[in-house]
Formats: structure tokens, sequence, C-alpha cells
């Protein structure tokens, strides 16, 4: 079984010097925590660009991985502004985040620009962590109905142009995020539940299935059946929240081995 999968994006929350310190907090807790060691669980971190660089110094040694929030479509040329996905694998980083419902809704990210930004990830080496989720608070059917819609959207190039790659879809229901508690367990786990037969068999492009949305302590026990890992927003930024959640990990593995 793959470890659990733990990562947090600081979207633009933290200053530089809040993004060190946080990290180093975090790689702490990485090199000496039983989960981590042990190999129950591995860590990311997704930091703003600029703060690329230094979470990968600090943070990499001690096994945390690094990636970022977002990447362009294009790998070189005359795309001002884009930071591209060649770039972001050069420096270290093995995933990036693509598809956020906060860029889809504040950065006019169309299923096209989602397709073409997780096609970039894979053809440069990188995870992509695709963020999906209904809009709308509804049944668990309808829900995966959508988000199933949106994964193979994504994918849809990349299957044609034969890229292969681990991906990780952030099941990340539009309406729990920036909430004050995550989605109901029993939904996130039909959701996730379904999504993981559809995805994890693929065999190109196997994914992982970690759920996002207010997520923090006390949620992995409640669904750590039926899902690969949890996606980390307000809740991680205490690193002290990361050590009890990776506590978490450990004694549900004590009590159900995955
Ligand atoms: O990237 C993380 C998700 O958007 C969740 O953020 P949040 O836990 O602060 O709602």
């Amino acid at each position: 079984m793959a470890p659990v999968l733990v990562g947090s994006s600081l979207k633009t929350y933290f200053s530089h010097a809040r993004t060190r310190t946080w990290v180093e907090a975090v790689a702490g807790t990485a090199r000496t925590h039983p989960a981590i060691t042990g190999g129950l669980a591995e860590l990311f971190v997704m930091p703003q660009f600029p703060s690329i660089p230094a979470a990968l110094e600090l943070g990499l040694p001690s096994g945390l991985r690094v990636g970022a929030q977002d990447l362009g479509t294009e790998d070189e040329g005359a795309f001002t502004g884009e930071v591209s996905g060649r770039v972001l694998a050069e420096l270290g980083c093995t995933l990036v985040e693509v598809g956020h419902a906060e860029r889809r809704a504040m950065f006019g990210e169309t299923e096209e620009v989602v397709a073409a930004k997780t096609t970039a990830a894979l053809r440069n080496g990188l995870t992509p962590v695709l963020c999906v989720g209904e809009p709308q608070r509804g049944r668990p059917a309808e829900a995966v109905a959508e988000v199933l819609g949106q994964i193979d959207s994504a994918l849809a190039p990349a299957r044609e142009q034969g890229l292969e790659g681990p991906v990780v879809v952030a099941y990340e229901p539009v309406w729990a995020i920036g909430a004050p508690e995550p989605a109901g367990a029993d939904h996130i786990r039909s959701v996730a539940a379904a999504l993981r037969r559809s995805v994890a068999p693929d065999p190109m492009l196997p994914g992982r299935v970690i759920y996002g949305g207010s997520a923090g302590p006390g949620l992995w026990p409640t669904i750590a059946d039926s899902v690969d890992g949890m996606f980390l927003g307000r809740f991680a930024h205490d690193p002290a929240a990361v050590a009890r959640i990776l506590d978490e990990v450990l004694d549900v593995a004590d009590r159900e081995p995955r």
C-alpha cells in the first residue's frame, strides 16, 4: 500500500519568512515522526513560486516533497509571466497543483486550460494534483458523476498523447473550501471510494485520491478507509496540526493496517 499522502497548499497566506519557518517546522516533524520514518505517510508542501527554492532547500533533505500551486501550459517561449513545468521540474519540484477551484473561479481557468496544464505537468514528469469537486452541496452520486467528468476532461489530452505517470486527484467539494468544517465523512467516503475505483486501475495514469476542503486534525480517522490522503489548507497553518494528523495516521494504521 502506498503511503498516506498529506500535503498543504499555502496559497498566498504566508510571507516568505513565515513559509520558511513553517517548512522548517514541518521538516523537523518529517525527520522524527514515526508515521514518516516508518513509511506510513509522506508529506508535501506547495508554497508561492518565489518560496519554492527555499522550501526545497529546507524540506527536501527531510523527505518533504515540494510542489507548485500552478504551472503554465507551455514549456518555453514567449509567455510572459508564466511559470513552466520544465523549470519547476528542473528546480526539484515533483508535484504541481492543477485546476484549483480558486483558479477556476477567479482566474477563468476552463476545462481546456486545466487539461492543458495537466498535460504539461505529466509531460515534464511532475505529478499533477488535479483539483476537482462539485460546486454545490448535493447527493454523492451527483458529485461522482460531475467529478468523473472533470477528471476525464483533464486527462483526455494526456491519454491521447500516451503520457504516463501517477496522478493525484484532490477531491475538493467547492462548497467545503474555506468553510468552517469539511464535508461530512459519509459524503467524502462515498465520493472518494467511487473516484478511487475509477482512477486507481488506469495502467498509464494511475490515480490516488486525496480529500481537501477544510480538512484538519480529527478528519483522517473518519475517512481513512476510502481516501489515500488529505490536502490541507488553513487548518495546517499551525505546523503542530500536521504532526497531529500524522499521529492519527499512525493510530489508524495500528488499528486497521492498510
Ligand atoms: O488547497 C486546499 C484547499 O483548497 C482547502 O483549503 P481550506 O482547507 O483552507 O478550505
